[in-house]
């Protein structure tokens, strides 16, 4: 179906802790009768369009009504007379999708696709999911693309078989939370297709204080994809400059380049419980506004966003510099505390992921959004995969940003970048700051440097902009 339902979200009990599922809305109960009373208003819409309106409409009979009422404008009055009094008995609710009314050029109220404008849609309600289905929906709600039957079935098919082989080989990170050692939901890999590539990720490249132990060679099947997202990938950044960006101008820092993907971080999800949490992707190699393609295989899982809520009380850089760690290549929410609050205060969306779909992050996603893989109360088993989830994401590590360039701090390791997201005065900042802090045992010193770009997102330092103009890594697709 291609619609989204509106759930209301529990509270969390452990705020350390996603809920593992959310228990079922008596509201949605009423599902059925509401569909029912609308059959019966307007019997000439079938039922499956009615259902979409109903859950674009938030489930509100009213706005449905009001919706169809509007457009119908020949209906015979008593016909009218009787759907309002039927609408009136329910609460008034914000319409969605291709039903939105929008301010068109000359100030009148048109539907999106009459009024020539983009389409801004509002934030789900606070506390509840939307979940999401269609690409239209996906690419109008979130910074998100999704393409699905990505490869041709066969070829799917086959990676996930090679992945699923390889997944014996992966392993699980730890990170520190609140002074305990915890494991990842998840188990990973990191994939490159040469030896320097492999000796840089192991000797140079270092997450949350540590080199990558788990780094292997990509397989054939892995790099032939890779070229494969890499050509959808460029041209749906295209597009999405083009019909989304303000004048059709690609964003300040995104990079101007076409996207090159040099490393793949392969993710197994075994069974239902198996996730990641909230976070945003590590900006430190990726630089700003990065793009990230991201291709699912085997069990469908839910992908879940949030827009991070600029907070105006009490951030600062340096607490940021306190956020916990929960993976290679990302950046939490910097306690979960603080994470849970946010997420009831504004809704979030879910992206149903089936086997076989390519999600492209654009390059406003890690700044602004947070996304994790949700626990599951249910899974359906995939023919191939059984109970387990692959998930690739392809990611392109500028060379401006390798180590040897990037700030040391005063324990002398890397520093990460982060991005300033939550008080108004500094939002959208970029800051190098110490690591140490992130890493298993150690305590880490107060090093702190905003971070200065060019509008392309190469690093200024100093004086001197540092130009992507030698990438010292081979890129993935290239290399075949
Ligand atoms: O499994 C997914 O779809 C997302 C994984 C993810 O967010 C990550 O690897 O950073
Ligand atoms: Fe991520």
């Amino acid at each position: 179906m291609d619609a989204f339902i509106s759930r209301k979200r529990p509270r969390f009990l452990n705020p350390n802790e996603e809920p593992k599922h959310e228990p079922s809305d008596p509201r949605e109960d009423t599902t059925d009768t509401k569909l029912a009373i609308l059959l019966s208003l307007f019997p000439a819409i079938k039922q499956d369009e009615l259902l979409d309106i109903l859950v674009s409409c938030e489930g509100s009979v009213e706005s449905v009504v009001n919706l169809l009422s509007a457009k119908d404008l020949t209906a015979d009055t008593s016909v009218s007379k009787k759907r309002a009094a039927v609408a009136s008995s329910f609460g008034v609710q914000t319409s969605l999708s291709s039903h939105v009314l929008t301010a068109a050029e000359d100030g009148s109220m048109k539907h999106m696709h009459e009024s020539g404008r983009k389409r801004i849609y509002p934030p789900p309600k606070k506390g509840k999911t939307l979940h999401l289905y269609s690409p239209e929906d996906i690419a109008a709600y979130t910074p998100c693309t999704i393409i699905h039957n990505f490869l041709p079935a066969k070829e799917a098919d086959t990676l996930l078989l090679e992945l699923l082989d390889e997944s014996k080989h992966f392993s699980r990170y730890d990170f520190q939370l609140f002074n305990r050692i915890v494991h990842s939901p998840h188990t990973y890999a990191v994939y490159v297709s040469t030896p320097e590539e492999h000796r840089q990720h192991t000797s140079e490249y270092t997450h949350g204080g540590t080199y990558q132990s788990n780094v292997r060679q990509a397989t054939p099947q892995l790099r032939s994809v890779s070229s494969q997202v890499q050509r959808i990938v460029n041209s749906e950044i295209n597009k999405r400059i083009r019909d989304v960006y303000p004048d059709g101008k690609k964003l300040q820092y995104q990079s101007p380049k076409e996207w090159r993907p040099n490393a793949a971080f392969v993710n197994c999800y075994d069974g239902a419980n198996e996730s990641v949490g909230y976070h945003s992707d590590k900006l430190t190699y990726l630089g700003p506004r990065p793009v990230i393609g991201s291709l699912s295989l085997g069990v469908a899982r839910e992908f879940r966003v949030r827009r991070i809520v600029p907070r105006e009380d009490d951030e600062t850089a340096e607490e940021n510099h306190k956020a916990d760690k929960i993976g290679p290549g990302t950046n939490s929410a910097r306690n979960q505390t603080t994470s849970a609050a946010r997420v009831d205060a504004q809704g979030q969306i879910s992206i149903h992921l089936p086997h076989n779909s390519l999600l492209i992050m654009h390059a406003e996603m890690q700044e602004e959004w947070k996304h994790s893989i949700a626990p599951a109360q249910t899974i359906s088993p995939h023919p191939i995969s059984g109970n387990r989830r692959i998930n690739i994401t392809y990611r392109w590590f500028r060379d401006t940003l390798h180590p040897r360039y990037t700030p040391r701090c005063k324990c002398g390791e890397h520093t990460i970048l982060r991005c300033a997201q939550r008080k108004h005065e500094t939002r959208g900042r970029y800051m190098w700051m110490c690591h140490a802090g992130f890493a298993q045992g150690k305590e880490g010193c107060s090093f702190f440097q905003w971070a200065e770009f060019d509008d392309d997102g190469d690093p200024i330092w100093g004086k001197k902009v540092i130009r992507d103009e030698a990438p010292t890594l081979t890129n993935f697709s290239a290399s075949q």
